[in-house]
């Protein structure tokens, strides 16, 4: 499926690791783990060859999902029968599959990482299409519901079993949501998909922040700071733990992105944001000059009722460390893994 320059190849300079003329944040944990491997690891504009397989080899058998990028199928190899699912990707920049495929041949046999199993394209149009293991999901909004908080501890550190691996490969998602968490309660098993937006970290360097969904999006991404890292993924998982014990889906809900910011300083603060740009220097962007009112921060007890019974000290406290405005503040997703929430023995 893929050939790869040897390692002891010495490879032109890119951009893709150039430093920022203003160093303003470094991820607390695993900041060098790209720097650390050969540039073959990370460099995906040019150290992607694809050795493409064929479609043919693949039966459709339903559609299962739309996405932005992709429409994505179940369906079974022809001459084994194995289920799969077929991600046949939407016309898009060469550079975004080679940034996705080099990401999941870094990741895959990951712990709760999802399997590539293959990569094809049609022979005639040549559109790619990508093989993963078939996850049999139940939609998170029939599933949640339906959570004790054994469900909650159990599938939450299975993902930050996911994402704890995924840093400490030097690569951030970003694009952490329900949607991309695929959990088969039968099997009690959780993977984490959609790597289509997920990107190496290099110490030092400007992201764009047009990444992850409204709605799980960092303060980071609203406000602008180009030089976030794996702690972004923290806040969207916050924000999936927020929603499921305080019965509030989504959390944050923003009309737009402006807003987003909004209905996250509704429940944060507006000074305390404030607090957080200055501490890197920053401003409050220009758009926000009419949304942002004075907000007082909420207290998490303003969300919990006789109808919040997951809303337990400890799940509280766990959110409360992971929905901070400063990235550098909310936990890794190690240290969240030994949070007393994952320590209680629970039926
Ligand atoms: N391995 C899998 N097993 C089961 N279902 C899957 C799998 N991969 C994808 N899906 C389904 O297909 C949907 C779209 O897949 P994916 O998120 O990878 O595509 P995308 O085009 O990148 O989506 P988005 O626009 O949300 O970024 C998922 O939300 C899920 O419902």
């Amino acid at each position: 499926m893929r050939s790869q320059l040897g390692a002891d190849v010495l490879l032109p300079s890119t951009t893709l690791n150039r430093k920022s003329n203003r160093i303003y944040s470094i991820a607390k944990v695993y900041a060098s783990e790209c720097e650390r491997r050969p540039q073959q690891y990370w460099d995906y504009e040019q150290c992607c060859e694809i050795d493409w397989g064929t479609l043919t080899d693949y039966e459709i058998i339903n559609k299962i999902g739309r996405g932005k990028y992709s429409e994505v199928f179940r369906g079974k190899h022809i001459l084994n029968d194995v289920s799969c699912v077929i991600k046949v990707l939407k016309p898009v920049k060469l550079r975004k599959i080679h940034r996705e495929l080099k990401i999941l041949w870094n990741l895959t046999g990951g712990p709760n990482i999802v399997e590539l199993l293959d990569v094809v394209h049609d022979e005639k149009t040549r559109v790619p299409a990508f093989i993963f293991e078939d996850v049999k999901n139940v939609d998170f909004r029939e599933l949640y519901p339906t959570f004790k908080l054994s469900d909650v501890q159990y599938y939450f550190k299975q993902l930050l079993i996911a994402l704890n691996y995924a840093h400490s490969m030097g690569i951030m998602h970003r694009d952490v949501k329900p949607q991309n968490v695929m959990i088969d309660p039968v099997q009690r098993k959780l993977r984490l998909i959609d790597w289509g937006l997920a990107e190496f970290y290099h110490p030092g360097v400007d992201y764009n922040v047009r990444v992850a969904s409204r709605y799980h999006k960092g303060p980071e991404l609203l406000t602008d700071l180009n030089q976030y890292d794996y702690s972004l993924d923290m806040w969207s998982v916050g924000c999936m733990i927020a929603a499921i014990i305080f019965k509030k889906e989504p959390f944050f809900k923003g009309g737009s992105n402006p807003d987003q910011l909004v209905k996250i300083a509704k429940v944060l603060g507006t000074k305390q944001l404030i607090n957080y740009l200055a501490r890197y220097g920053l401003h409050l962007p220009s758009e926000h000059d009419n949304l942002i009112r004075t907000w007082a921060r909420k207290p998490w007890s303003h969300f919990i009722s006789i109808e919040t019974p997951l809303a337990t000290p400890e799940a509280v406290d766990l959110v409360d460390n992971l929905l901070r405005y400063d990235h550098q503040e909310r936990l890794t997703a190690e240290e969240a893994m030994n949070h007393q929430f994952f320590q209680m023995s629970l039926e």
